[in-house]
């Protein structure tokens, strides 16, 4: 468990001695495709991104909601039977409702094709990413991957940009007419001056990126770990009726006060730690871990996957247990035991809209639904493609529940 013991050390005694390892390849990527991603290199810029990506949080939950399970729910029962390219267009056009304050089509019956092409590249930009990490950097006059991995990122930001400079547009005109500019987070970001547009249009495409497979992967897995588990299932159920009475909002105490779910979602990215690994590097001193000497210069590399699956923390760790997060006097495991949105200073910017919107998502769901597995796609594995992934096609069927009295 070396890794595990390098991660908790790390944190305690070196602090903010660590840098991403990330910043490289994004600062090549930077270089590649000639668009800021400030927040992501800079220490101080970063801080000023978790201001301003804390702001809109609790306009967020209403809109949130209100936006879009109602188009998404409508969907479902047309679909029936989901596979997971649907979790992907949901989280997507959820996010993009946040960072864009529109809609972009996903659940429209014919995807635009623009839309399409941006979650194609995604797609290819992750898909493409492993090969460029691991490659030697000469390889890429000879090998096609690099190329294509920069493709992928274009695709990426030129989707952004274009949405960007529409919101520009339209602010532009309303304060041509002196018109009061009102908006979401966007809007707060265009028209603070701590900002520059290009800082904007790259922190805007990579908050994107980094909040779409993220938070579609793991709600998949938790769809899939429960419709394998229909006592954990109705465990959950009866959490969420408990207090979510008809259709209305859930208020953020409501979610809070619905400790299952929370459990079912920690023990969810226990099992598939979404981002699986995580690297720190030692930018300015040599140090000492445990007796053992690094140099700067070090990187080190933290796997999530193997830390949240050591036996000594979590018993059983091939099992899905939520039960073992819940407060209800038993004896928790360590914290550090399983990090999955990271720690620290350049810890996950999006964690409080991830978590919320995989809460009210699976609360709603599972209200509505009964989840169950299908039988022929037997055991789904995970692959790291940058993000966690199943090694195949997770087809659930969503069974609609019967409405209780009190709910007619
Ligand atoms: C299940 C959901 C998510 C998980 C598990 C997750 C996990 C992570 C992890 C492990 C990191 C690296 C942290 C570190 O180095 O210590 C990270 C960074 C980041 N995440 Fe997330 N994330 C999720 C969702 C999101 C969402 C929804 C957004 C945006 C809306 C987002 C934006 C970011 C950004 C911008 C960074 C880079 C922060 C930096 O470099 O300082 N993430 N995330």
């Amino acid at each position: 468990m070396a890794v595990h013991f390098a991660v908790s050390s790390a944190e305690r005694r070196i602090g903010f001695g660590f840098l991403r390892h990330m910043t490289v390849a994004t600062d090549i990527r930077r270089g590649a495709v000639d668009n800021a991603a400030a927040s992501v290199t800079v220490q101080d810029s970063h801080r000023k991104l978790k201001t301003v990506a804390d702001l809109p949080e609790i306009k967020t939950f209403r809109m949130l909601y209100t936006l879009i399970f109602k188009g998404y729910l409508n969907r479902m029962h047309e679909l029936q039977v989901q596979r997971d390219t649907t979790a992907i267009f949901l989280l997507l056009l959820r996010i993009s409702s946040i960072l864009f304050e529109t809609r972009i089509g996903c659940l429209e019956k014919e995807i635009p094709a623009e839309t399409q092409n941006f979650i194609n590249s995604i797609a290819q930009m992750f898909t493409y990413s492993m090969p460029v990490v691991f490659l030697p950097n000469w390889t890429r006059n000879y090998l096609p991957f690099w190329q294509w991995y920069i493709n992928g990122w274009e695709g990426i930001f030129k989707f952004g940009k274009k949405m960007i400079d529409m919101k520009m547009e339209a602010i532009q005109k309303r304060l041509d007419a002196n018109q009061e500019v009102a908006g979401e987070y966007l809007t707060y970001l265009l028209s603070n001056v701590k900002m520059s547009s290009k800082d904007v249009y790259g922190n805007i495409s990579e908050l994107l990126l980094a909040g779409v497979n993220t938070t579609s992967n793991t709600m998949l897995w938790a769809l899939y770990l429960l419709s394998r588990d229909p006592e954990a299932q109705e465990a959950l159920y009866q959490d969420v009726t408990r207090v979510l009475k008809g259709d209305g909002i859930p208020t953020a105490q409501e979610v809070n006060s619905m400790p299952y779910l929370k459990a079912v979602m920690k023990e969810t990215l226990r099992m598939y730690p979404v981002v699986p690994m995580n690297s720190r590097l030692i930018a300015e001193n040599d140090v000492v871990i445990g007796g053992h000497f690094f140099p700067k210069k070090t990187t080190f590399t933290l796997c999530h996957y193997a830390i949240s699956h050591d036996k000594k923390v979590f018993p059983e760790p091939q099992k899905f247990k939520p039960d073992r997060w819940l407060r209800d006097g038993r004896t928790r495991p360590n914290p550090f035991g399983s990090i999955p949105f990271g720690y620290g200073v350049r810890g996950c910017v999006g964690r409080r809209i991830a978590e919320l919107e995989m809460h009210l998502a699976l609360a709603r769901l599972i209200k509505l639904f009964e989840i169950r597995p299908d039988p022929t796609v037997g055991e789904v594995r995970s692959l790291n493609r940058t993000v966690l992934v199943p090694d195949r096609q997770v087809n659930l069927h969503f069974v609609e529940r019967q409405k209780t009295s009190s709910e007619q």
